[in-house]
């Protein structure tokens, strides 16, 4: 059974201080936004592609991706005011099609994270099949520290995409929905409402949000 691809885009950016979504800022020669679209769009077992953008930007998105889609076509979706909100608009817009049989996983990812790669999906889409969830973490290095104390063990940064059953995953979203919660990211709300563990893949550091305005240079280097 195929899977579908949710790209969040209906953030601010209010970050990276452009004025305007830095998911729609160029990065060489397509929006950041266009090259985890791409990505998506050129995997194996992925029938749908579904970004979720802000309210009033459906046609800033359309036109801006519609440059480096070729044959891809993607479904707009417009986002709420959190990334969780964003994300239940997202499985809502789905839910027929999970309801139906139609789509066995679904993967939710970072629009501002354009370098994640095709494999990066494609393994995590992989490892949601057998395990239930997945999301990638990448070890972070040095010393970490609360409150000026040192923490023990290991610690990793979270990444998208992140990748989930689908059934479960509307599921847990419906149950959000009823509570109120609004989590962090996907699996958050998948730990909260399902008890089930979430799988980790080896995740990139060039897989970097861009969040503060140096990102997009560093990404564009990495790129
Ligand atoms: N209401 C929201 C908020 C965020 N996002 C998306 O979630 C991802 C991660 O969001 P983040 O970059 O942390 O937030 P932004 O709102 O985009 O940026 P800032 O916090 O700097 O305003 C981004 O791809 C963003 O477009 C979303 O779809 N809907
Ligand atoms: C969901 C996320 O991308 C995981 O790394 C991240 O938590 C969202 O962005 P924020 O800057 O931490 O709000």
């Amino acid at each position: 059974m195929p899977a579908a691809v949710v790209i969040l885009a209906a953030g601010l950016g209010s970050r990276v201080g452009a004025g305007s979504n830095k998911v729609l800022l160029p990065l060489g020669d397509r929006p950041v936004l266009a090259w985890s679209v791409r990505d998506a769009l050129a995997l194996d077992d992925v029938r749908r592609v579904l970004v979720v953008v802000r309210p009033g930007e459906a046609a800033d998105v359309a036109a801006a991706l519609a440059p480096h889609l070729g044959e891809g076509e993607v479904r707009l979706v417009e986002g709420g005011a959190t990334r969780h909100g964003s994300e239940w608009a997202a499985l809502q817009a789905l839910a027929p099609e999970i309801g139906a049989g139609e789509l066995d996983v679904i993967a939710i990812h970072d629009g501002a994270r354009p370098l994640a790669g095709r494999d990066l999906f494609a393994a995590t889409i992989t490892a949601a099949r057998e395990t239930g969830g997945a999301l990638p973490g990448v070890r972070l290095t040095g010393l970490v520290a609360l409150d000026a104390r040192a923490l023990p063990g290991e610690l990793d940064g979270v990444q998208t995409p992140q990748a989930f059953r689908a059934r479960e995953l509307l599921a847990a979203y419906t149950a959000a929905a009823a509570e109120g919660f609004d989590g962090t990211d996907t699996a958050a709300c998948w730990s909260r409402y399902t008890g089930l563990p979430v799988a980790r893949v080896p995740g990139s550091p060039a897989n970097l949000k861009v969040t503060f305005p140096e990102d997009l240079d560093l990404a564009l280097r990495l790129a």
